[in-house]
């Protein structure tokens, strides 16, 4: 096969606690993860030149070195120089559906999707968990994105442990267009804010893992009932991105105020907000109810729902 489209979903965060700070700069984590339908469309095929090129159709998206998805195409060149000097370049064609800079996912699922794409286009074979550990390298909430489906997500979001799939929690997202929250910024101002302090060792992260609050989620995912889930919903980052934007501050209100919203809160380092309803029909008349509360055009809102995959193949030639 000379050419691969791949479908690559949005994540959401159902459950986000910071543990504590990292030695290394970063955050320990235990979430939980959950893929949605709103995905990119992502085309690798083997390239006319011998460069990576990558082109997208969202003007705010980079096309050089600054995509993810480009890094990811360099890091698989990189990791297998006998195979790119067989094949040549790579072409990468993203379709963005996914707002940007919006705590989906966004350009970590573009990434996954071209390792898996050029491990398809390569016949290189590898491993699910040796996709991941090359998605590690590339940023924390990569590696989920290859599998997604629902998982329980630790360490600094790299470290997975599937949970039962989700199938049918219908989901309103809304996300302000215009606005971008940086996820290094909201962790840094968490960090100055409620600084947890160091974890000094491992006996110390034990202690800290035992007494997080992500379990009554997990037992709702295994009830698989959208009520509990709802009523389970968390996120520390919120904490730091409420309070310093107003704007998602109300939409987050504004939601909770929708008959047939069971819970609300915002994805990730944000702006999006996610509500979860209570069938498709109510996420539809919320999307109509809350377009009409916030009238601003510059306001988007999606109605999706949760899927029990990650990256995947939707055709090849
Ligand atoms: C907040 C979350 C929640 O799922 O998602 P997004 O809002 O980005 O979608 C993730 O933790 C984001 O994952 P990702 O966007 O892959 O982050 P990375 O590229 O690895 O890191 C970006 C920056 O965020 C901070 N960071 C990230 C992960 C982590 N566990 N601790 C951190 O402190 C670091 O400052 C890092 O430089
Ligand atoms: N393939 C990509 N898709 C979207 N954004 C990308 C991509 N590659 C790099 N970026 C840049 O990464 C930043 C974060 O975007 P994104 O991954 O969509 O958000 P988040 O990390 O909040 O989920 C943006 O500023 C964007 O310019």
């Amino acid at each position: 096969m000379r050419s691969y489209s791949l479908i690559a979903p949005a994540k959401i965060n159902l459950y986000l606690e910071i543990i504590g700070d990292r030695p290394d700069g970063f955050h320990e984590l235990a979430m939980i993860l959950q893929s949605i339908g709103l995905a990119d469309r992502i085309d690798v095929k083997v390239g006319d030149t011998e460069a990576i090129r990558v082109r997208c159709n969202h003007p705010q998206v980079p096309t050089d070195k600054s995509n993810l998805a480009y890094r990811a195409a360099e890091l698989m060149a990189t990791e297998f120089p006998d195979a790119y000097a067989k094949y040549g370049g790579v072409d990468i064609a993203i379709a963005k559906h996914i707002p940007v800079a919006a705590g989906l996912a966004g350009g970590s699922t573009n990434a996954a999707a071209v390792l898996v794409g050029i491990d398809l286009l390569w016949q290189l074979g590898l491993t699910q968990s040796e996709l991941e550990e090359l998605g590690a390298t590339l940023g924390s909430d990569v590696p989920f994105c290859i599998a997604g489906g629902t998982a329980i997500a630790t360490g600094r979001g790299e470290q997975l442990s599937p949970l039962p799939s989700l199938d049918n929690i219908y989901i309103v997202l809304a996300k302000y267009r215009s606005l971008e929250v940086s996820t290094a910024w909201a962790y840094k101002t968490y960090r100055a804010s409620f600084g947890n302090s160091y974890i000094k060792d491992k006996e110390d992260l034990a202690a800290r893992a035992s007494a997080v609050h992500s379990g009554a989620m997990v037992k709702a995912i295994l009830h698989k009932d959208a009520t509990e889930i709802a009523s389970k919903l968390h996120n520390d980052l919120e904490k730091v991105v409420l309070p310093a934007y107003p704007q998602v501050l109300e939409l987050r209100e504004t939601f909770a105020k929708q008959e047939g919203v069971l819970g609300t809160m915002m994805s990730g380092s944000g702006p999006s907000v996610f509500a979860i309803c209570e069938s498709k029909e109510q996420a539809e008349k919320v999307k109509v109810n809350v377009t009409t509360a916030i009238p601003d055009p510059d306001l988007e809102l999606f109605v999706t729902q949760s899927v029990t995959h990650g990256i995947k193949v939707a055709s090849s030639i």
